[in-house]
């Protein structure tokens, strides 16, 4: 017996589904107790070690979420919307922290993940990352400390399987800025430009998306005015700064309080 953490990832085959189960497998923190994949996956079935091409390591890729959950203190879960609304409920009957680091989610599934977090610890993140964390503080304090002389501008690139955009990292910052502000992100956000759209609107916070090739994740947020421009910014380089976040996230959460959190909380930022 041991007092390690069990802990469970979900979409084993993604790209950051194999750089969680890397990280746990390294980590004397916690123990890897289970991985799901969406049922007629090739790898259900198959030792996670093999199906990756290495060694056996014990744990067999499964569908079944609510029989390996029981297992679990915490699921590590950066899949796709649907797949996350249903794990919160999941993950919340079985009393084990959910990580959720999946993006594109909408009000409504927004709500659910609100709802299942009454009964357990959900910690959510557009982005995992220590630095990208700091952006986002640093994005709120200069937002505040500036007029709407300065057009506020959010640029990321990612690679070119990424389905939604803005990305989630973008949405934060976007957040973050519009609270300096003291206003409403809905109300300011401009995103998705394209033919005769007018003039720029003052006040308004734009975002742009580029996407190509194996881009890990890039997020510029401009302060632009008449003269001057100040630029903050975030480079990731390697999907193992979101992954070690997440494990933050899901052992930093085993004595809290059911409710859902944000990394902010787990850094103590
Ligand atoms: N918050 C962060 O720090 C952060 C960092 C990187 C990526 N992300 C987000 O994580 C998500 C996944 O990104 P990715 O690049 O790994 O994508 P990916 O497409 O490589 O992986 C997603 C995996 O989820 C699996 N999946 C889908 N539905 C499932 C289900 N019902 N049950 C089990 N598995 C299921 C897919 O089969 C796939 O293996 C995206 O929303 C992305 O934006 C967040
Ligand atoms: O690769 C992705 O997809 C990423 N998604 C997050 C986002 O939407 O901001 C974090 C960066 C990588």
């Amino acid at each position: 017996m041991t007092d390690r953490p069990g802990i469970v990832i979900t979409g084993a085959s993604g790209r950051m589904g194999q750089m969680l189960i890397k990280t746990v497998l390294a980590s004397d923190k916690c123990r890897l107790v289970g991985v799901l994949e969406r049922t007629g996956h090739d790898w259900i079935g198959q030792d996670i070690g093999t199906a990756t091409g290495g060694q056996p390591v014990g744990v067999a890729v499964t569908d079944d979420a609510v029989e390996v959950f029981a297992k679990a203190q915490a699921v590590i879960d950066f899949t796709a919307p649907a797949a996350t609304v249903g794990f919160a409920g999941l993950a919340a009957q079985a009393r084990a922290v959910h990580v959720i680091g999946t993006t594109g989610l909408s009000d409504d599934d927004l709500k659910a993940i609100n709802a299942a977090a009454r009964h357990a610890v959900i910690v959510r993140a557009g982005n995992m990352s220590l630095g990208v964390n700091l952006l986002v503080q640093l994005t709120k304090k200069v937002a505040a400390a500036l007029d709407e002389d300065f057009d506020i501008e959010i640029i990321e690139a990612h690679h070119n399987q990424k389905v939604d955009a803005p990305s989630g990292t973008a949405l934060m910052l976007g957040e973050a800025a519009a609270e300096g502000r003291g206003v409403d992100l809905k109300d300011v956000s401009d995103s998705g430009r394209d033919g005769i759209t007018g003039a720029r609107k003052r006040g308004d916070i734009g975002f742009s998306a580029i996407r190509g090739g194996d881009i890990v994740g890039e997020h510029d947020v401009l302060f632009a005015a008449a003269g001057e421009r100040i630029v903050l910014r975030h480079l990731a380089t390697d999907r193992a700064i979101f992954a070690r976040g997440a494990l933050k996230a899901a052992l930093w959460g085993q004595d809290k309080a059911p409710g859902e959190y944000d990394m902010m909380d787990v850094l103590g930022i």
